[in-house]
């Protein structure tokens, strides 16, 4: 018998950024109280396994789960605090290296990985102007059919247990969360990119399993975040 994975009993994560800087008076201890379900520490650009360290770091002595979001292979840190590694995988990146090669060296260098902790998440990225997007040169010219589809194929043809819709910095359109959402079956649908209040949030949790939220945490804080967390078990 296989155990159900964390993620279908969440609602929330909040994705703190290790190149980011919190607002003036707010701790991470503060960010981990409040009330999201789990903490992922990950960004495209500016991240180190010093930076990546210091914020896991910070987090660990507090009560919710945390994973590591990795841009990159060289980045990733062995930390027990660590529930798991997520490990992103871009469905529509303009290069292999994206979906499986950076992978495929992650695999080939490291004498043993912890398979146990580790899951991919299938992006879907559609934010063309986000900086996942430029360093994966994903095309982001996709129709709500052709997240559907792709949603589809992450689950049925690639196993995966993780969908991810990335509009990272901009609030994504509903038709394509929905068709992602109508897609899959099993896969836990995440969604994240500029949920900033109670009423995005809710939005995009009406169609997505779980709702990510990142920028908000380093440019409003606390309060803010907790309108979110409020906002995705209402929905
Ligand atoms: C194989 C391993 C261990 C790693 C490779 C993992 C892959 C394929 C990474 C490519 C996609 C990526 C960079 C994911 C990181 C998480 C993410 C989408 C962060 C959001 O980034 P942005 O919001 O665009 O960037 P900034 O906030 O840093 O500007
Ligand atoms: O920073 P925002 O726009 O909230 O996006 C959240 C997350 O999906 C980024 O990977
Ligand atoms: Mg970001």
């Amino acid at each position: 018998m296989t155990t159900a994975p964390p993620w279908d009993e969440w609602n929330h994560i909040l994705k703190i950024d290790p190149d980011k800087d919190l607002p003036e008076g707010v701790t991470y201890g503060d960010l981990c109280a409040t009330g999201t379900d789990a903490i992922e520490v990950g960004g495209t650009m500016g991240i180190t396994e010093e930076n990546m360290e210091a914020v896991v770091e910070a987090c660990a002595e507090h009560d919710v789960p945390l994973y590591q979001e990795p841009s990159s292979p060289d980045v990733v840190i062995d930390n027990r605090a660590l529930e798991g590694y997520l490990i992103p995988t871009v469905f529509n990146a303009g290069s292999p290296f994206w979906i499986t090669g950076a992978h495929k060296e992650w695999v080939r260098l490291d004498n043993g990985l912890d398979w146990d902790r580790t899951t991919t998440e299938a992006y879907i990225v559609m934010n063309p102007e986000a900086d996942v997007a430029t360093y994966t040169e994903a095309d982001c010219n996709l129709s709500a059919e052709d997240v559907g589809a792709y949603a589809e194929v992450a689950e049925r043809m690639f196993g995966q247990e993780i969908v991810y819709v990335e509009y990272s910095g901009m609030l994504g359109d509903e038709a394509v969360v929905e068709a992602a959402g109508d897609a899959v079956d099993d896969a836990t649908l995440f969604y994240g990119g500029g949920i900033h209040d109670y009423e995005s949030a809710h939005s995009m949790a009406q169609y997505a399993d779980v709702i990510v939220v990142g920028d908000l945490a380093h440019d409003e804080g606390v309060e803010a975040v907790r309108e979110t967390v409020e906002a995705a078990s209402d929905a």
